[in-house]
C-alpha cells in the first residue's frame, strides 16, 4: 500500500509540473494577446490588419490550451533504456524545450495504445493514469515485459483478453452520460488506433456492429490527420457528414476537446449552400430520388432542353426576313457540344454561333461589303430581337438547377421523358407541386443538375484568377511576418495568411468551404455511411476527388431504403474497388446481455450483422414488461412508468444520466403526453437541445448513433415491422439497461431466457 502511495505522489508531482507548465503558456500567451490589444487602434491598415491577425491567433491558442484542462496526461509509457515517456493531450516542452509531454497522435505515442507482450515495441510498462480535475485518483499498470514478472502472470488481468488499461476503460464505459459525446483519447484500443492512423490517401472504409467506437474513431482519426497532415488539410480542409442535426450536436464537442476547431460538419441535406432541405419525406419517395438510374434521368432531363424545332420560323428584322432552320440549329448545337461544357456554357457558344448564321443571312440581303463595326450592331439588333431570344431559347434553355428538378417533379411529361426507366408509380411518387420546400433527398439532384448545368463563369474564373493571385502574395507576407516575429511552428503561414484582414472580414478556410458548393475538401469523414444513397455517394465524391475519405457505419443498421445493404453493392459503382475495408468487432457501450439479444432478433431478421464480443455487461441491463391488459393505453402508461424510475435511478449516477423512450413513430406524441400528463414534463427535452435534458422521446430513427443510460423500448415488434435495421438500433442505445414493454408479442428470435420479465 505504501508502495502505491508513493507511486501516486510521485505522478502527482510529475501531474503538478505538466500543469504548471500548462499554465504559464496561458499566461504567456494572455501576455501577448494584451499586449497586442494595447496597441490599439492606430497605425496603418497594414499594421491593423496584422495586429488583429495575431489577436485572432492568441485567442485561438488561449481557447486550445484551456480546452485541454480535463486529463491533460493520461499515461505514461516505462522503456527498454530506462526512459519515461508521459502521453497526453497536448504536446508540452519546457523552456530548454525538452519533451514534457507527448502529444496523443505523435508517432512517439503509437505504443501507449499498440504494444502488447508479443510485441513490446521497447515498452516494459505502460500507465494508465486517473485524474479528477489536477488530482492523481489512480494508477493502472500494464507490465508488458513478462520476464520480469512472476510465472502464471499476464501482466494485464483483463477479463477480455486484447483489451489495454481496462479499468480506465470500464471506468470510462460505466460513467454516466451527459447527452455530448466525449473524446476517449486515455483509453484507445489496438484496433481503433490502428484505424486512426491509417493513411491518409485512399477511402478507407470502417465496418462495424453497434457501439464499436465507430463514430469515436473517425473522430479521433480526424483529429489526427490534422495533426499529421496540417499543412495538406489546413488549407483544403475536412468535411464531416453525419446523419442529422441532433447527432452533430451530440458530438460537437469531441473535437474541440481535441484541440481541432476547424472541420466543416454537415448532414446530407446541409451540402448545397443557398439550399435549405427543411422539409420531411416518405422513405418511398427518397428512395426513388436516390437511386444510381437519377443520375441518368437528370442528365437526360438537361438535354432535353436543347431541342432542334419541327419546322423553320421567320422572323422579321429591321425590315428584313431571317429564317431559324431546323439545320442551322442542329449544327450549331453540335458545335456547342463539341466541349462537352455544361449547358449553361455551352449555350453561350450555341447563342454565339446562331446570332452569327442569322447575321450572315442578314448581310446576304445587304449586298455590299459590311464593315465589322457594322456587323457587330446587326448581331446586337439580331440578340435583342425578341422573337429570335425566344426561339433560341427554346432550342435551348438557360435553367437553374432548381428549376431543372422542380419541372421534373411537376410536369409529368417532362418527367415520361426523362424517366423512361422509372414505373408509373416511381413517377407517380415523385409528382410534387412547384414551389414546395426542398427535402434531403432532393439535395444531391439538384447537385446532379448543377453540376450539368453550370454556370456562365467567366466572371467567377476571373475573380479565382485574381482571388489565387492574391493569396499567393498574402501567404508569402505571412511567412515573413511568421518569420520575424519568431512564431513559426505556433501556425502555418496559409492560416495566419487567413487572419489578415486587409480587405474587409476574411472567412477561415471552413467558413469558405462550407458556403461554395464547388469546393474540394482534403480529407472526407462520413459517419453512419450505410444510410447514404447513390446519388448522395455521388454527391459528396465531387467534394472530394482526391477519394481521401474515411467511411464508417454498419450495413446492418441500415434504415433508409435508399441506403446500402452492403458496401460492395453501393460503393463499387462509385469507388469502383479502390476502398480498402477495416473491421471494429468490440462492442464497448451495450451491455453483452443486452448486445446479445439485439445480435439475436437482428439474425432471425436475416440483417447482416458483425461478430461482437461485448467489453462489459452490467446487472439486471435486460428488463421486458408484458402488458397484457387494460386496452391500447396500457403500453403508454407502462412505458411512462419505466421512464420515472429509470430519471429516477439516474440521480444517484454522478456527472449525468440520460433516458430515452424509443417508441414506434405513431405512439410518439401519444407517449409524450403522457410524459407531460404525468408530471415528468419539466425533464423532457426538445429541439435542438433535446439531449441535454435527462428524458427525451424518440423514434428509432432519431435514436441513430446516439446513446443513453437507460432506453425504454415501446413495442419492438411494431418497430420490426417499419425496419429490421430499426429495432437494432433501438435495442443497441443503452449503456446500461434496456427496459422493453410490449402487448404484442416479441419479435422472432428475442432470448427465451433474455430479460428480468416483469409482471
Ligand atoms: N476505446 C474506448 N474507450 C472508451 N470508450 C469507448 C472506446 N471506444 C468506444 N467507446 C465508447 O463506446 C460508445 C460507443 O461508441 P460510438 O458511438 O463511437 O460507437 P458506434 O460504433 O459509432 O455505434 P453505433 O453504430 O451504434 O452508432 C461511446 O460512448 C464511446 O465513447
Amino acid at each position: 500500500m505504501a508502495g502505491r502511495e508513493t507511486e501516486l505522489a510521485g505522478e502527482q508531482k510529475r501531474v503538478d509540473a505538466l500543469y504548471a507548465r500548462l499554465d504559464e503558456l496561458r499566461a504567456h500567451q494572455r501576455e501577448r494577446l494584451r499586449e497586442v490589444r494595447r496597441e490599439g487602434p492606430s497605425g496603418s491598415p497594414q499594421n491593423r490588419s496584422e495586429r488583429d491577425a495575431f489577436a485572432t491567433l492568441y485567442e485561438d491558442r488561449v481557447a486550445q490550451l484551456e480546452a485541454v484542462e480535463d486529463r491533460l496526461a493520461f499515461g505514461r509509457l516505462d522503456l527498454d533504456d530506462g526512459s519515461q515517456r508521459y502521453i497526453g493531450r497536448i504536446g508540452l516542452t519546457d523552456e530548454h524545450h525538452t519533451t514534457m509531454l507527448t502529444d496523443w497522435r505523435a508517432p512517439a505515442a503509437q505504443a501507449f495504445y499498440r504494444a502488447t507482450a508479443a510485441h513490446r515495441d521497447d515498452v516494459v510498462r505502460r500507465r494508465h493514469l486517473v485524474t479528477r480535475g489536477r488530482s492523481v485518483t489512480g494508477i493502472e499498470d500494464e507490465v508488458l515485459d513478462l520476464a520480469s514478472l512472476g510465472a502464471g502472470d499476464d501482466g494485464d488481468g483483463s477479463a477480455m483478453s486484447g483489451l489495454t488499461g481496462e479499468g480506465a476503460l470500464l471506468a470510462a464505459l460505466a460513467a454516466g452520460r451527459t447527452g455530448r459525446m466525449g473524446d476517449i483519447v486515455a483509453t484507445i484500443q489496438a484496433e481503433q488506433d490502428a484505424i486512426i492512423r491509417s493513411d491518409l490517401a485512399g477511402a478507407l472504409v470502417v465496418q462495424g456492429g453497434p457501439g464499436t467506437g465507430k463514430t469515436a474513431v473517425a473522430l479521433h482519426r480526424a483529429a489526427y490527420l490534422l495533426y499529421a497532415h496540417r499543412r495538406v488539410l489546413e488549407r483544403s480542409g475536412v468535411l464531416l457528414v453525419g446523419p442529422s442535426a441532433v447527432f452533430l450536436r451530440y458530438i460537437d464537442q469531441v473535437l474541440p476537446s481535441l484541440g481541432e476547431t476547424g472541420v466543416v460538419t454537415a448532414t446530407i441535406g446541409d451540402l448545397y449552400p443557398g439550399i435549405e432541405a427543411t422539409a420531411d419525406e416518405d422513405e418511398a419517395v427518397a428512395e426513388v430520388k436516390g437511386r444510381a438510374v437519377m443520375a441518368g434521368v437528370v442528365a437526360r432531363a438537361v438535354r432535353q432542353r436543347q431541342r432542334v424545332p419541327a419546322h423553320e420560323q421567320s422572323v422579321r428584322v429591321e425590315g428584313r426576313t431571317v429564317v431559324i432552320t431546323p439545320r442551322d440549329v442542329q449544327e450549331a448545337m453540335a458545335r456547342a457540344r463539341r466541349n462537352h461544357r455544361p449547358h449553361n456554357l455551352a449555350r453561350v457558344t450555341f447563342v454565339r454561333e446562331m446570332l452569327s448564321r442569322l447575321a450572315d443571312q442578314y448581310v446576304a440581303q445587304l449586298g455590299d461589303d459590311v464593315p465589322s463595326d457594322e456587323r457587330g450592331e446587326i448581331l446586337e439588333e439580331l440578340r435583342t430581337t425578341r422573337d429570335i431570344r425566344v426561339a433560341l431559347n427554346l432550342a435551348w434553355m438557360p435553367l437553374t438547377p432548381q428549376k431543372l428538378v422542380e419541372d421534373l417533379y411537376a410536369k409529368p411529361p417532362r418527367l415520361v421523358a426523362a424517366a423512361p426507366e422509372l414505373s408509373r408509380r416511381d413517377r407517380a411518387l415523385l409528382r410534387r407541386e412547384p414551389g414546395a420546400l426542398w427535402t434531403a433527398a432532393d439535395v444531391p439532384l439538384l447537385d446532379e443538375a448543377a453540376e450539368l448545368l453550370g454556370e456562365d463563369d467567366q466572371a467567377a474564373r476571373a475573380q479565382a484568377r485574381a482571388d489565387a493571385e492574391r493569396r499567393t502574395a498574402e501567404v508569402e507576407y505571412a511567412r515573413r511576418v511568421l518569420a520575424s516575429s519568431g512564431n513559426q511552428g505556433l501556425v502555418s503561414a496559409e492560416l495566419l495568411a487567413d487572419r489578415f484582414a486587409a480587405t474587409g472580414p476574411r472567412l477561415t478556410t471552413a467558413e469558405r468551404a462550407a458556403a461554395d458548393r464547388t469546393w474540394t475538401y482534403g480529407h472526407v469523414v462520413v459517419d453512419e455511411a450505410q444510410e447514404l444513397s447513390a446519388m448522395a455517394w455521388r454527391m459528396l465524391l465531387r467534394r472530394v476527388p482526391t477519394r481521401s475519405m474515411t467511411i464508417v457505419g454498419d450495413v446492418a443498421q441500415t434504415t433508409a431504403r435508399a441506403g446500402a445493404r452492403s458496401w460492395r453493392g453501393m460503393l463499387d459503382p462509385v469507388l469502383r474497388s479502390s476502398w480498402r475495408l477495416s473491421e471494429l468487432t468490440v462492442n464497448y457501450r451495450t451491455p453483452a446481455t443486452v448486445a446479445a439479444a439485439a445480435q439475436s432478433v437482428a439474425g432471425a431478421a436475416q440483417l447482416p450483422v458483425s461478430d461482437l464480443r461485448s467489453a462489459r455487461d452490467v446487472p439486471d441491463a435486460l428488463v421486458v414488461e408484458q402488458v397484457t391488459d387494460g386496452g391500447p393505453d396500457a403500453v403508454v402508461r407502462a412505458a411512462v412508468r419505466h421512464a420515472r424510475a429509470a430519471v429516477e435511478e439516474m440521480d444517484d449516477v454522478a456527472d449525468g444520466g440520460r433516458v430515452a423512450v424509443v417508441a414506434p413513430a405513431g405512439l410518439v406524441a401519444p407517449v409524450r403526453s403522457a410524459i407531460e400528463a404525468a408530471g415528468l414534463g419539466a425533464a423532457l427535452g426538445a429541439g435542438a437541445g433535446a439531449m441535454d435534458a435527462p428524458l427525451i422521446v424518440l423514434t428509432p430513427r432519431q435514436s441513430k448513433g446516439l446513446e443513453f443510460d437507460v432506453v425504454v423500448l415501446v413495442e419492438p415488434a411494431a418497430v420490426l415491422a417499419a425496419s429490421a435495421g430499426d429495432l437494432y438500433v433501438a435495442m443497441t442505445r443503452p449503456t446500461r439497461g434496456l427496459r422493453v414493454v410490449h402487448r404484442d408479442p416479441l419479435p422472432a428470435g428475442w432470448p427465451r431466457d433474455a430479460g428480468a420479465a416483469v409482471a
